[in-house]
C-alpha cells in the first residue's frame, strides 16, 4: 500500500469525563484456533504505567489500555462510515480460505499473477463493501478491507481523526525516537479473517475499534523459523508456512517457536515492535473486527553497536537480496546464484 501523507493532526485533544468503564471479563487466550507451539501472554498494562514505557523503548511487545488512542472513532458503524467516508475507493481483498496473505501489488507487476491461488483484490466504494459483507453468506469468499485514512475522506471523519489522542502518541514518537507517522490504515473484516504471520519495517501503535483479534506475535530472532518469501517476492515479509498445517519437512525449524499472545478488544491498543512476526486472527463471534493502526517509519540509526540486533541482520539480509536481485537482473538468476555461493561452502 502506498503511504500516503497521513491527515494532518495538530489539535489539543479534550479529555473525556474520565467515567469508569465496565468490568472487563478477561477472554480466556485459548480462544481462537488450537496451536502446535507453546505461547505466554502479552503484558496488559495501563498506557500510563512506567512498565508499559519501559517495554516500548526495549521494542517489547505490550497490550495498552485507557489510551483513548481512537476513541473518537467508537462510532464508526459501517452506517456511519458509509454516510461519512468520502466517495474515495478502498482495496478490498477477496481469499478463497480464512487466510489473507497480504501482496505487493507493485511487485506483482514484473511476478506474474500464479502466486495468487484463491486470493484477489478489487477497489470499490465503500457502499459496495457494506452490501458485500452484509449480505455475506457461507460459501461466498470472505473479504477484507483495508484502506489508508487519507485527505479524501469526509469532514465527519476528519473530525474524529483529529479527536484521536495525539498527545500521547505524539510523545511516544518522540520519545522512542521514532521517524514520521507514514499511514493510518483502517481494516475492516470478518470474523474468522486471518491474516498469516508476516512482518512490517515499521513501529505499529494497533488499535481496535470493533471486534476481538487474537494477536500472535514472534520476535525477530524467529527470521530463521518462518522462511520468508523472497524479497522481490509479491509475498515479501510474509511467511511462506502455514501455522495451521505445519510442514515440518520443508520448514523444519518451525518446530521451535514460542509465540507471545493477546486478544484486544475495542479500546485496547497493541504495540507491535517492528520486524516483529505477527498473525492477526478476528475471533469467531465477536463480530466485524475494525482497526486502525500507526506505522512509524524507523528513527535514525545511532552508532552501530555489537552483537547486532537480530532485526538489523533482517534488515542487512534483505539489503544484500535486493543488491544481488538487481545486479542480476533477472529472478531465476538469483536461486543458482544464493546456491552457489551457500551451498557446500557455508552450509
Ligand atoms: O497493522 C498491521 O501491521 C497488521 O498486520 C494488521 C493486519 C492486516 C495487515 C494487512 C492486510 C490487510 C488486509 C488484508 C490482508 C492484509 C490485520 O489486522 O489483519
Ligand atoms: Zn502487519
Amino acid at each position: 500500500n502506498e503511504n500516503p501523507t497521513p491527515m494532518s493532526a495538530k489539535s489539543e485533544r479534550n479529555e473525556p469525563a474520565a467515567s469508569q468503564p465496565p468490568k472487563r471479563i478477561e477472554p480466556a487466550l485459548t480462544a481462537g484456533r488450537k496451536r502446535f507451539f507453546p505461547t505466554e501472554a502479552i503484558p496488559r498494562l495501563h498506557y500510563n504505567d512506567p512498565k508499559a514505557n519501559e517495554l516500548i523503548s526495549q521494542e517489547r511487545p505490550v497490550v495498552l489500555t485507557e489510551s483513548n488512542l481512537v476513541t473518537t472513532a467508537m462510532g464508526w458503524s459501517l452506517d456511519f462510515l458509509k454516510i461519512n467516508l468520502g466517495e474515495g475507493y478502498f482495496s478490498v481483498y477477496f481469499s478463497d480460505t480464512d487466510k489473507f496473505r497480504y501482496f505487493d501489488e507493485k511487485k506483482r507487476k514484473d511476478f506474474g499473477d500464479d502466486f495468487l491461488v484463491g486470493l484477489e483484490r478489487k477497489d470499490m466504494k465503500f457502499p459496495e463493501f457494506v452490501e458485500l459483507i452484509r449480505n455475506w453468506k457461507e460459501g461466498d469468499k470472505r473479504i477484507y478491507l483495508q484502506q489508508a485514512l487519507t485527505d479524501g475522506v469526509g469532514k465527519r471523519i476528519v473530525i474524529d481523526f483529529l479527536g484521536f489522542n495525539w498527545n500521547w502518541i505524539n510523545d511516544q514518537q518522540k520519545r522512542n525516537n521514532w521517524g514520521q507517522l507514514t499511514s493510518n490504515l483502517l481494516f475492516i473484516g470478518q470474523e474468522g479473517n486471518i491474516t498469516p504471520v508476516h512482518y512490517d519495517e515499521q513501529q505499529n501503535f494497533f488499535a481496535q475499534i470493533s471486534g476481538k483479534k487474537k494477536c500472535t506475535l514472534f520476535p525477530p530472532e524467529n527470521f530463521d523459523s518462518f522462511y520468508p518469501y523472497p524479497v522481490h517476492h509479491p509475498h515479501d515479509r510474509q511467511s511462506q508456512v502455514d501455522l495451521d498445517n505445519p510442514d515440518f519437512e520443508k520448514f523444519p525449524k518451525l518446530s521451535s517457536i514460542k509465540g507471545h499472545e493477546a486478544i484486544v478488544e475495542p479500546g485496547d491498543v497493541l504495540y507491535i515492535p517492528m520486524y516483529w512476526w505477527h498473525e492477526i486472527e478476528s475471533l469467531a463471534d465477536s463480530g466485524i473486527a475494525t482497526s486502525i493502526n500507526f506505522w512509524y517509519k524507523a528513527g535514525p540509526t545511532g552508532k552501530i553497536e555489537y552483537p547486532l540486533k537480530a532485526h538489523q541482520k533482517v534488515a542487512m539480509m534483505r539489503n544484500i537480496e535486493k543488491m544481488i536481485t538487481e545486479a542480476l537482473n533477472n529472478y531465476e538468476e538469483v536461486t543458482p546464484f544464493m546456491q552457489s555461493m551457500v551451498l557446500g561452502r557455508y552450509s
